[in-house]
């Protein structure tokens, strides 16, 4: 973990943050993952005036990533301008279980340079993930 370069994905997801697309809830978040490649890619929330149509910016930053053809994961860090400490939602958890292994660090981080730390089998234990439907037709066949 201590070769993972957090004030470059700091910097990046602040980034991110200011171009946030968050006029109802005025919450801008920025996220940047890590992928296996080395490469860095962003998202933030993209809102909507339907509500349920907003969708968040950690998958805003994998849908980016995926479509760079990445698939695998070291580190994802949120941003957000706010006193609290924002963690990924639970939508989101379970979208980043499916390309980052329970031990892969997730942070998050504000504009006081408070920094919040966990693992993601921390933040969504006993996560289904791709294995389950891999195994499906040896589970109660
Ligand atoms: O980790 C989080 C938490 C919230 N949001 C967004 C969704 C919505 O636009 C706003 C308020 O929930 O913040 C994110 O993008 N990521
Ligand atoms: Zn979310």
């Amino acid at each position: 973990m201590s070769d993972i370069n957090w004030p470059a994905l700091q910097s990046a997801a602040q980034q991110a943050a200011a171009q946030a697309y968050a006029p109802y809830s005025q919450f801008p978040v920025g996220v940047a993952v890590l992928a296996e490649s080395g490469n860095i890619y962003t998202g933030c929330n993209v809102e909507n005036a339907s509500y349920g149509g907003t969708v968040c910016a950690e998958r805003n930053a994998i849908a980016a990533a995926v479509v760079a053809g990445e698939r695998k994961f070291r580190a994802l860090l949120v941003y957000t301008p706010q006193p609290a400490l924002t963690p990924p939602c639970g939508i989101c958890r379970q979208v980043i279980a499916e390309f980052f292994s329970p031990d892969a660090p997730v942070a998050s981080c504000n504009h006081l340079q408070q920094q919040q730390l966990w693992t993601l089998g921390e933040l969504l234990p006993a996560a289904f993930t791709p294995t389950y439907l891999a195994n499906s037709s040896k589970v109660g066949a």
